[in-house]
């Protein structure tokens, strides 16, 4: 059952804030959705959108400015909360780039997290069944995008499940996991010391193992001046891989912006008009 917390008219569409019980985590989960004027009349496609490191499910539609495009182009649009909250697990709420807040969209395997932290599972099946049996979705034109630990999210996801996800973009992605501290901090605890079972959450790494799985294309954009670019982002590592999988990819690189909603915001309408051109083909 989906409970409703709030919600307010935003550019003749409808921005809501809802709770439900998971049951891949355990617990109760936060989502928010902005349902585009077009809903009232007909089923819409759906832009589930990932954010990052000590994000919630309001960070995005507060300050990504992502509706008045979404109602434009006539998108439904998702974004879940970073991590499962009050898990009680020891610690979990001692760092801002692991545990709550940082659940990096995989499903832990490692005692304690394995109980709650199942973000993979609750994304792509859990959540969005929810969204499709609640709301007027299009069940065969879903796309994905986030930002940072987020943007690691859409294109793992996506690479995983490209029968799922139509289209994928990013903002200032963490590409390669398995060799940023970041990745390396929140896999090491989720996922144990073998790193063979890191590379299946490795975007750079899965992207090397298959072959233009997006014909489409995959747009990501990137601050120069982002305090974390050379430390935990690695663009390059993507871009490499995506050449050698001979898939298209349109890497945007912009002079002065740094890692925030002030970049994302300046680009959000970009990525609402590459993801609607593929799902509504
Ligand atoms: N350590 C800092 C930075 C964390 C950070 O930069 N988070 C990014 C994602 S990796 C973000 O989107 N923060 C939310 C915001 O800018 O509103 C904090 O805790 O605020």
């Amino acid at each position: 059952m989906v409970e409703l917390i709030s919600q307010h008219v935003c550019f003749d569409g409808v921005q809501g804030f809802y709770k439900q019980q998971s049951k891949e985590t355990g617990l109760p989960m936060t989502f928010s959705v902005y349902q585009p004027p077009q809903a009232k009349h007909k089923k819409v496609p759906v832009l589930f959108y990932l954010a990052g490191l000590t994000c919630t499910e309001e960070t995005f539609m507060i300050k990504g400015g992502a509706q008045r495009y979404a109602a434009e182009h006539g998108i439904m649009l998702v974004s879940p909360d970073t991590s499962p909250r009050r898990t009680g697990i020891k610690g979990a709420s001692d760092s801002w780039d692991f545990g709550h807040g940082a659940g990096f969209y995989i499903d832990a395997t490692q005692a304690p997290w394995s109980d709650h932290f199942r973000m993979y599972s609750y994304v792509v099946h859990e959540l969005r069944n929810t969204i499709i049996n609640n709301f007027p979705a299009l069940a065969d034109r879903i796309g994905v995008f986030g930002h940072s630990m987020g943007g690691h999210g859409a294109l793992t996801l996506a690479l995983k499940n490209p029968d799922i996800y139509k289209s994928v973009s990013a903002f200032a992605p963490i590409t390669a996991p398995s060799q940023c501290p970041w990745g390396e901090k929140a896999f090491s605890n989720y996922l144990g010391s073998d790193q063979n079972s890191w590379l299946d959450h490795d975007a750079s790494a899965l992207m090397r193992a298959r072959k233009t799985p997006f014909p489409q294309g995959i747009l990501i954009d990137q601050g120069l001046d982002d305090q974390y670019l050379d430390t935990e982002l690695l663009p390059h590592h993507f871009e490499s891989a995506c050449w050698a999988a001979e898939q298209p990819l349109t890497l945007r690189r912009h002079r002065g912006y740094d890692h925030n909603y002030y970049f994302i915001s300046t680009f959000m309408q970009d990525h609402i008009a590459f993801h609607s051109e593929i799902l509504h083909k």
